[in-house]
């Protein structure tokens, strides 16, 4: 469960970069987050993750306030957080396996176990058999399976991806999609962070809209509102491209 109540962030060269943003994500839900670029969405990961601190109002993360936690207790908060980011973030010095299990031999967990789970991991996203590769000679789609099996070996459960289908054509992307949908059927929370209005079209999920620092849009339903702020939105990205 993550929740949001009146949080701002204004970074100390004065930019707010997030105003009075209030949401709640169940678990169980994959939520959409979108909007143009410096419209926030990283700056509200960022502060999911404690990689920032808010400026005003509060942020939850499964109940912990995280106003009141120390930087020493911010490693045992991002165990509870799992963490797909675009590129992958691999170490291609090192097997497919070692790569998933990182997260469980920073957290101290037994050698016996980590094997344990870090088989259960990649059987899930169907990389079982390319344990011993090393990332280097894999495609695309499953660089980004390696980086999905490394963020959830620890079982969390909260999961973030910031545009995990950015570099993917559809049919991976699809794939990709699959395995979110079955983390957010066995109880977790999936925020996913993307531009890709195509995405954010095929599936009906909730949908969170930032511009300029606000939450402008949030629901899955209302269609006509939902596609108004989508040719807001794919507006304000032609307006971008400029000439
Ligand atoms: N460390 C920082 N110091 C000052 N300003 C920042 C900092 N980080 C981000 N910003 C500004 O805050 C605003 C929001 O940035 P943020 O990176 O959260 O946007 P975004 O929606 O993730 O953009 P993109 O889609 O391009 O990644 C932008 O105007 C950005 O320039």
């Amino acid at each position: 469960m993550i929740k949001f109540d009146r949080v701002g962030k204004r970074y100390p060269n004065g930019k707010d970069a997030l105003r009075q943003v209030s949401f709640e994500l169940p678990a169980g839900q994959l939520t959409f987050l979108t909007g143009h670029s410096g419209a926030g969405k990283s700056t509200l990961l960022k502060l999911i993750m404690m990689l920032e601190r808010p400026t005003q109002g509060q942020v939850f993360v499964e109940g912990l306030n995280l106003n009141g936690i120390g930087s020493r207790h911010i490693p045992f908060l991002r165990r509870k957080i799992g963490m797909v980011h675009q590129n992958h973030q691999l170490l291609f010095d090192r097997s497919v396996f070692d790569n998933v299990a990182l997260p469980l031999v920073i957290a101290g967990f037994a050698r016996a176990d980590i094997g344990k789970r870090v088989r259960a991991a990649l059987d899930k996203v169907g990389l079982l058999d390319k344990e011993k590769l090393n990332p280097i000679m894999l495609s695309g789609g499953e660089q980004q399976r390696i980086g999905i099996a490394r963020a959830v070996v620890n079982k969390p459960p909260l999961l973030l991806a910031d545009e995990p289908t950015g570099n993917l054509d559809p049919a991976l992307s699809a794939e990709i999609m699959d395995l979110f949908h079955d983390f957010a059927r066995v109880g977790v929370a999936v925020l996913i962070a993307t531009h890709d209005l195509s995405l954010i079209a095929r599936y009906r999920h909730r949908l969170l809209t930032l511009r300029e620092g606000r939450l402008i849009h949030d629901g899955e339903e209302a269609a006509s509102q939902r596609d108004q702020d989508l040719a807001l939105y794919a507006g304000v990205r032609e307006d971008r491209r400029g000439p």
